[in-house]
């Protein structure tokens, strides 16, 4: 994290930084460098006057309705729906790129939702100030679609997820740890309820977000929608089932996909090596599939148990596992390093070495 006095260097608010993604944001700025002339930390009332490290500084935390808008180049909401559309306009409306981790702004028509490696090029076509991330679980599957897409063609795809607690943020995982050293004290302990229901620890939920009356979970259904409109694939054939389980951190999926042609596993894997973001787990002997306690490089995309089906060439399932707030933290702070391309609205640069 670099504070620098250079008036060119970007003034951030940063609301949610208390939070489990937001703190993840605050980690990713101070590793890759990020240059900023002031950076201003909003959180809760809850949170006000708590101290937070900010460039091996202490900072103290405000409170949403002292955080000071103005002469901001970058406001990043990592905050819930509730929040995030209540204020991120305002934000907004002050001058400011807002770049918006909630599922607040994903459907508006009008505010684009990004993964840069992805569609990045269509910032350009927006002239708002607001900016949306995509759900945690959306962004390592556009990030390989796209370039199956662009060789095989996809025609339908079929995931179920593994979902890590983080993923409903510091209480979640507050939940799932207390839970679990209760249920292990005793069995028939009453198990804390507030972010998950059923009980998390030791179990295996399939309703991440809430039941929708088509059956469905919000998760499930913003998976689709985000990816059809990410890929531009608007009749992309996708189905979903989102599973919580008690893990900490780092979301898994198992991920059926049916190509336009053929597929050879040799090309398949081949592909996937050379993406950017990406490691294949394939070595020979094999050495295991990646899980979210072994997988390594938590900024990557862990691919393992490449299979083409064997009575359907086209068909082939991926194993993916992969760090889901850093996942979604990068692709944040990407949003706004390509906002920096464009420059009606976003005034200053953000750090040169932001990306990977
Ligand atoms: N967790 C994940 O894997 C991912 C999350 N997201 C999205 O990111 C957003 C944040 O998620 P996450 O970090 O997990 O959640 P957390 O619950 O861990 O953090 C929420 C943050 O919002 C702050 N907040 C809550 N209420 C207010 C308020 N009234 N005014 C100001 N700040 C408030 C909290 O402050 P305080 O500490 O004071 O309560 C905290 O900083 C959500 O929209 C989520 O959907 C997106 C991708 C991945
Ligand atoms: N909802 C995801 C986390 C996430 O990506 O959030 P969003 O609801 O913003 O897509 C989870 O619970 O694991």
């Amino acid at each position: 994290m670099k504070r620098v006095r250079d008036h060119a260097a970007p003034r951030i608010v940063l609301v949610g930084a208390t939070g489990a993604l937001g703190a993840t944001v605050l980690e990713l700025i101070g590793e890759l460098g990020v240059r900023y002339r002031d950076i201003q930390l909003v959180a809760s009332p809850r949170s006000a006057g708590r101290a937070a490290p900010v460039g091996g500084r202490s900072q103290t935390v405000v409170s949403l309705d002292d955080a000071d808008f103005a002469d901001a180049d970058l406001v990043l909401f990592c905050t819930g729906e509730a929040v995030s559309g209540r204020w991120a306009p305002a934000a907004a409306a002050a001058g400011a790129l807002v770049v918006d981790s909630s599922g607040a702004f994903r459907t508006d028509p009008d505010t684009p939702l990004l993964v840069p490696p992805v569609n990045g090029h269509l910032m350009e076509r927006y002239p708002g100030g607001i900016v949306a991330g995509a759900g945690g679980l959306t962004v390592p599957l556009v990030l390989l679609l796209h370039d199956i897409e662009r060789r095989w063609g996809v025609r339908q795809v079929v995931l179920s997820s593994y979902q890590a607690a983080s993923g409903r943020g510091h209480q979640g995982v507050e939940e799932l740890l207390e839970g679990s050293e209760l249920a292990l004290r005793d069995p028939d302990a009453e198990l804390p309820t507030d972010c998950f229901r059923p009980a998390q620890a030791f179990n295996v939920v399939p309703a991440v977000g809430s039941l929708l009356e088509n059956g469905s979970s919000t998760e499930e259904q913003h998976l689709v929608q985000e990816t059809r409109r990410i890929l531009d694939l608007p009749h992309l054939n996708v189905a979903a089932t989102c599973v919580r389980v008690p893990v900490v951190q780092g979301h898994s999926a198992a991920v059926y996909i049916e190509a336009g042609g053929p597929v050879v596993r040799r090309d398949l894997v081949e592909l996937l090596a050379s993406l950017p973001r990406v490691v294949v787990h394939d070595s020979e002997p094999p050495s295991g599939p990646p899980t979210p306690l072994t997988a390594g490089d938590p900024d990557l995309i862990h691919v393992g148990r490449i299979r083409v089906t064997p009575h359907n060439p086209r068909g082939f399932w991926l194993w993916l596992v992969f760090d889901n707030l850093r996942v979604a933290a990068l692709n944040l702070l990407q949003i706004a390093q390509t906002a920096q391309a464009r420059p009606p609205r976003a005034r200053t640069r953000l750090g040169e070495s932001a990306h990977r």
